[in-house]
């Protein structure tokens, strides 16, 4: 694969600080991510998260997560939270996903996958999910939780999508420039591996992610 110009996006998820978000601003970051799935352990309550919202920089994009939340959990973060994304990790359709008048990616699980089906899940997607803005690849099994640190094959990553996608994983600081090189990602996103604890962001291992991130890009393959 031959490298394209661009910056490659990084999205930070689970926050639950306060101080985290704004280091996560100042490092540069591109969005923050909020979560509302039921049995995280970065779980927040919508005025939790309206509260780090109305305090974050300008230019940063807050992201609120749900996994099988119900509608009227999702209205109520839409409402009290304003966040400019939302990231649906479940078995929501495309017609929930969407009902909301925000933009959206859609998790997708891709432990196990083929290799050889590559183009073919990116059409499968593609119908399943017209409505999504991107998709975000995530190394758990379907069905299993997101947000577990698991790295998945990344030569399963669909060809042909003609969308943006976001790689997710299991990504840390010493794995994130390989990923990048290896997949060309419009984006990344990471959860634990800038944590010392669940929800506990580590601000070394977050500017060291950023700077392997930035690495990648000046890279010239
Ligand atoms: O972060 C969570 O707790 C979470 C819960 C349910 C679904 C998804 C979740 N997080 C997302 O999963 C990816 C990968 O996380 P990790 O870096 O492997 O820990 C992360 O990017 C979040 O968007």
């Amino acid at each position: 694969m031959s490298k394209t110009l661009f910056r490659t996006r990084i999205k930070f998820c689970g926050m639950t600080r306060a101080g985290d978000v704004r280091l996560a601003s100042e490092l540069g970051v591109d969005a923050v991510g909020f979560v509302f799935a039921e049995g995280s352990p970065r779980r927040l309550q919508p005025e939790e998260a309206r509260a780090m919202r109305n305090a974050m920089e300008p230019l940063v994009d807050a992201v609120a997560l749900f996994k099988d939340n119900s509608a009227d959990e999702v209205r109520a973060v839409v409402k009290q939270v304003r966040p400019s994304l939302l990231q649906f990790h479940g078995a929501e359709d495309d017609a929930f996903c969407k009902g909301f008048g925000v933009p959206y990616i859609k998790g997708i699980p891709m432990r196990g996958l083929d290799p050889t089906q590559r183009a073919q899940h990116a059409i499968q997607l593609l119908m399943k999910y017209p409505g999504a803005s991107a998709f975000l690849f995530d190394g758990h099994a379907e069905g299993q939780p997101g947000g577990t640190g698991e790295v998945f094959d990344w030569s399963t990553v669909p060809t042909g999508l003609g969308k943006p996608f976001v790689l997710a994983g299991g990504l840390r600081p010493d794995n994130v420039f390989d990923a990048v090189i290896s997949t060309l990602p419009w984006g990344v996103d990471v959860a634990s591996g800038i944590e010392s604890a669940p929800g506990i962001k580590d601000g070394d291992k977050m500017r060291r992610f950023v700077e392997e991130v930035r690495r990648a890009d000046c890279h010239p393959d």
